[in-house]
């Protein structure tokens, strides 16, 4: 077990009381320093790694009743603002005033303590794709540390930062955000030496009045970015132009913060020159990378996920790692799990692959998606889509454009759920509807008995949109994924 955090070291950084509960007649009792010793954090009793300091937070619930539970789990020690009654005998606690205040100061002591090179992903989507290629590239060339699943709201990222081990080498770190100004005190809590913005697309959009404003917000992870830092910026996004201002007006103020720009734009320094999907499920990039010609193969499918390569190796640059390293590694890259994962399926006798993109949806995420389905080969392409949420007002127009998106990528049939889909599934030619349903649950023995022996399954919605219920009951129903 690797000392994380000692009991001074944290109450330290915190400003908290190290006591434990109840030796003395029920009076809290101050513990000698370093009486206590963690390995890593937590903010959930059910995901908790024995060693932990449980982080006992409060949101929909009170993270104090749940104090107990993460003592018996092998919790090393609690952030606590109260000592809860039922907190086990000279269990050590660490009290604080205000438990979310008390994550994000760890997480500051982490950051000042380590000097590795750390960068922030942001975008409309691609941040876990791209923070997942970069844990991979960098994997041989130096300790990595990364965010667990999509940790990247006020929650995840003070999480994953005060988990930050000092002698990390490279800290990669997801932000997120769906209202302006969220992502102003993650990234000014990281202070990336890199910060990568993805893409910028309608996500989220019920919050914003724009697609430009949604730029301005994603542009808020360079104001953290270190003196002499990097932006890595998307030069074909049509707002581009907003994420560069942002550059330029905090350089007036001298932080001579540089741009590396990707694309397909010529102007662009890591420019794709040619994408071709090769074997099921990857991909070669032909690209000018700073100005060498390089072709590489990547293990995702996708011209998005190609961009997103693109943006890492970028990044690798900027943070001092090895281009060709980085290159190689993600030749065996995966993709993660609800982001276009490949699922083999024995379905009813006949094989078919199901590609799990459930985590979450948006216009964009949705028409990269239904690019892929079209160019994986097999005779029967069938979408199963979810609705995407938070479009606001723009919802039934942002739905209604996907038919004719289905139509032109040669879609074989389409299965929708839910009643933002309902208006697009109707205006389908009849030879492409599948079936409409309430949810996506629904619609498993549907699409189990039109899929044929080689067809290929896309399923896709808002991760709200419960698609994943689709996913697990298929998957479950073909006795699990198919091992040859
Ligand atoms: C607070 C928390 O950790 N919630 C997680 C929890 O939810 P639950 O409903 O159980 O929480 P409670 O309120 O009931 O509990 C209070 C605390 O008690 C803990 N606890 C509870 C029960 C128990 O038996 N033991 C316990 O210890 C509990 O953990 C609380 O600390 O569990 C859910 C299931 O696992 C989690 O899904 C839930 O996590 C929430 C959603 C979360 O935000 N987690 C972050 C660590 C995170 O970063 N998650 C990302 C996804 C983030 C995201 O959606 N980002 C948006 C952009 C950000 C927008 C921002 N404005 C915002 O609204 O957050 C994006 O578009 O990407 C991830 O999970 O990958
Ligand atoms: N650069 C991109 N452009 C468009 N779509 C993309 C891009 N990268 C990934 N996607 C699509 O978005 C989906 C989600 O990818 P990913 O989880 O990496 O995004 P995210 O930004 O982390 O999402 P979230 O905000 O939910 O955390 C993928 O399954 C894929 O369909
Ligand atoms: C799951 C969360 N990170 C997210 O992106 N939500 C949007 C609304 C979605 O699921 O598409």
């Amino acid at each position: 077990m690797s000392t994380l955090w000692n009991a001074y070291e944290a109450a330290a950084a915190t400003g908290g009381a190290l006591c434990a509960r109840g030796d003395l007649g029920g009076n809290d009792e101050i513990l000698p320093e370093e009486s206590w010793i963690a390995s890593g954090l937590s903010i959930d009793t059910r995901t908790i790694r024995k060693g932990d300091i449980f982080v006992a937070l409060k949101a929909a619930r009170d993270g104090h009743d749940f104090v107990r539970n993460a003592f018996k789990a092998g919790a090393s020690a609690a952030l606590v603002s109260r000592a809860p009654e039922d907190t086990p005998d000279g269990a050590p606690l660490l009290l604080v005033q205000d438990t979310q205040k008390g994550l994000e100061a760890l997480a500051a002591a982490a950051r000042d303590r380590c000097f590795g090179k750390l960068i922030g992903v942001t975008g409309s989507a691609g941040k876990t794709s791209t923070k997942e290629m970069l844990r991979t590239m960098l994997m041989g060339q130096g300790k990595v540390h990364a965010a667990e699943k999509s940790y990247n709201n006020h929650w995840g990222v003070p999480l994953t930062l005060a988990a930050l081990q000092p002698d990390t080498d490279f800290g990669v770190f997801e932000i997120g955000m769906n209202h302006a100004g969220e992502i102003t005190p993650l990234t000014s809590l990281v202070r990336p030496h890199v910060a990568i913005v993805t893409t910028v697309a309608a996500a989220h959009l019920e919050f914003f009045d724009s697609v430009a404003g949604i730029a301005e917000a994603k542009a808020e992870i360079i104001l953290g970015l270190r003196k002499g830092g990097t932006a890595v910026l998307p030069l074909d996004n049509e707002h581009f132009a907003i994420l560069a201002k942002q550059v330029s007006d905090i350089n007036q103020y001298g932080r001579e913060i540089k741009t590396i720009t990707f694309g397909r734009a010529e102007g662009a320094d890591l420019r794709m020159l040619d994408y071709t999907a090769t074997t099921q499920g990857r991909g070669t990039i032909t690209a000018a990378i700073f100005g060498e010609r390089r072709s590489f193969t990547i293990g995702l499918a996708g011209e998005h996920q190609a961009m997103n390569a693109l943006a890492a190796l970028g990044a690798v640059k900027a943070a001092g790692g090895d281009l060709a390293l980085a290159m190689e590694a993600i030749a065996g890259h995966r993709p993660v799990g609800g982001r276009g994962k490949p699922l083999d399926l024995k379905l009813d006798g006949k094989s078919v692959t199901l590609l799990d993109e459930s985590y979450n949806a948006n216009p964009a995420s949705m028409a990269a998606a239904i690019h892929v389905l079209a160019s994986w080969q097999g005779a029967q392409k069938i979408a199963v889509l979810g609705e995407m949420r938070e479009l606001g007002d723009n919802g039934p127009m942002l739905h209604a454009g996907l038919g004719p998106l289905l139509a032109k990528a040669g879609v074989t049939r389409v299965f929708a759920a839910g009643t933002l889909m309902k208006p697009m599934f109707d205006g389908l030619p009849g030879a492409m509807q599948g079936k409409w349903a309430e949810t996506a649950a629904d619609l498993v023995d549907n699409v189990a008995a039109d899929a044929e022996d080689g067809a290929v399954i896309m399923a896709k919605g808002s991760n709200a949109s419960r698609v994943s219920a689709f996913v697990e009951a298929l998957t479950e129903r073909a006795g699990g994924v198919h091992q040859e």
